[in-house]
């Protein structure tokens, strides 16, 4: 990418970044964000990744809340056993764990799952909620471009190796559910097929907005299979809204001193931001429908890109390639 391209892709992101603050200012000044009730879930699992801070944090107590099981995962052991003690205290929950798992390691992603296994639980929501943002040019473990690598390949590797314990868990009337988050980055996002590891000069805007434009064309392709499968699992993403996290720590320094003194009007808590994920994760309004992408708790369209059957199927078939899942896609929809 020329510098050129890398200064119009950080001025896509921050004019995504600009239109969502201004409609979440305008929806404060109209009354505000009003919470969601949802029904409480008791005998649910669910498994939310990147559940230590943030959105992801907020997300996990919300579930605990509602009476679910909840497994909360990342890759900060410490952190994770005090934010479990804190959700039980609050919560009064005594079902919820942690367990490590570093998505940024395909090798980890596969520990963490067999720990998970080894406990033969069922699963009937998965938060694919990790992630990085605009962090310096670096790679994963396995030699993955950093957003790529963790934001959506770890999770492609997560669904895949969960997918038979989702199946298992989901029944006529009450699906399983892999929920996905994505951002409105993703409107300015570009999949480059032929250079997915943002080699040559690199852009962490691009990266990220790129990331997160995967992980939507991932979840529609995902709905397609397991709609073809006849499964009851189905598959959701959704977009938080600018919300106030420590996401922004690798932002430009202006954007940061803006939030710190402006957060209140322009950013969403983290409790407003987690509500979309609950509301996909436990919602009957989408019992059995999949394939949506999900702003403030509604359907609404993503990129027009991410509609294209052909690039989903592309992008699945090298992200099997490339971390070793066997691609099932083409038996399905052939036979
Ligand atoms: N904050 C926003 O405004 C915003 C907007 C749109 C989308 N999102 C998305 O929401 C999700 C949550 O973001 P947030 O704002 O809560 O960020 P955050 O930085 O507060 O939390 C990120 C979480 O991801 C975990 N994580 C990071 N690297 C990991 C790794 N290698 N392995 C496992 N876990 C890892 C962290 O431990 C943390 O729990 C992200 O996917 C982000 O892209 C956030």
């Amino acid at each position: 990418m020329s510098p050129l391209s890398a200064v119009l892709a950080a001025l896509r992101v921050y004019a995504a970044g600009v239109a969502v603050m201004l409609t979440q200012l305008l929806r404060r000044c109209r009354g505000g964000f009003v919470e969601p009730v949802f029904p409480r879930q008791p005998d649910r699992v669910a498994i939310v990744t990147g559940g230590t801070e943030g959105i992801g944090l907020a997300t996990c107590r919300h579930l605990a809340r509602l009476g679910m099981r909840v497994i909360i995962v990342a890759n900060h052991e410490a952190n994770g056993q005090e934010v479990v003690r804190k959700i039980k205290e609050e919560t009064l929950n005594e079902k919820v764990e942690f367990l490590y798992c570093d998505l940024g390691s395909l090798r980890s992603v596969r520990e963490f799952v067999c720990t998970f296994k080894e406990k033969k639980l069922p699963l009937h929501v998965l938060v694919n909620n990790a992630g990085v943002m605009m962090v310096p040019q670096n790679k994963t473990v396995d030699g993955f471009e950093k957003h790529f690598g963790l934001n959506y390949l770890g999770h492609f590797v997560l669904t895949n190796l969960l997918l038979d314990t989702l199946k298992a868990s989901g029944c006529p009337g009450r699906s399983a559910r892999v929920v996905t988050v994505s951002s409105a980055t993703h409107y300015v996002g570009k999949l480059d097929m032929e250079n997915l590891q943002s080699s040559g000069s690199y852009s962490p805007h691009n990266a990220y907005a790129q990331s997160k434009l995967a992980l939507v064309l991932f979840s529609y392709h995902l709905q397609k299979l397991l709609a073809a499968q006849g499964s009851h699992v189905t598959a959701n993403v959704v977009d938080p809204g600018v919300v106030n996290t420590n996401l922004y720590k690798h932002v430009f320094w202006g954007t940061r001193l803006f939030k710190k003194l402006f957060a209140w009007w322009f950013f969403k808590t983290v409790d407003e931001g987690a509500w979309t994920s609950v509301y996909a994760a436990v919602t009957p309004d989408l019992e059995g429908v999949g394939g949506l992408y999900l702003y403030n708790e509604k359907k609404t369209q993503s990129l027009a890109v991410t509609y294209d059957l052909e690039l989903q199927e592309q992008l699945w078939a090298r992200s099997c390639q490339m971390t070793g899942i066997v691609d099932v896609t083409r038996d399905v929809f052939s036979g």
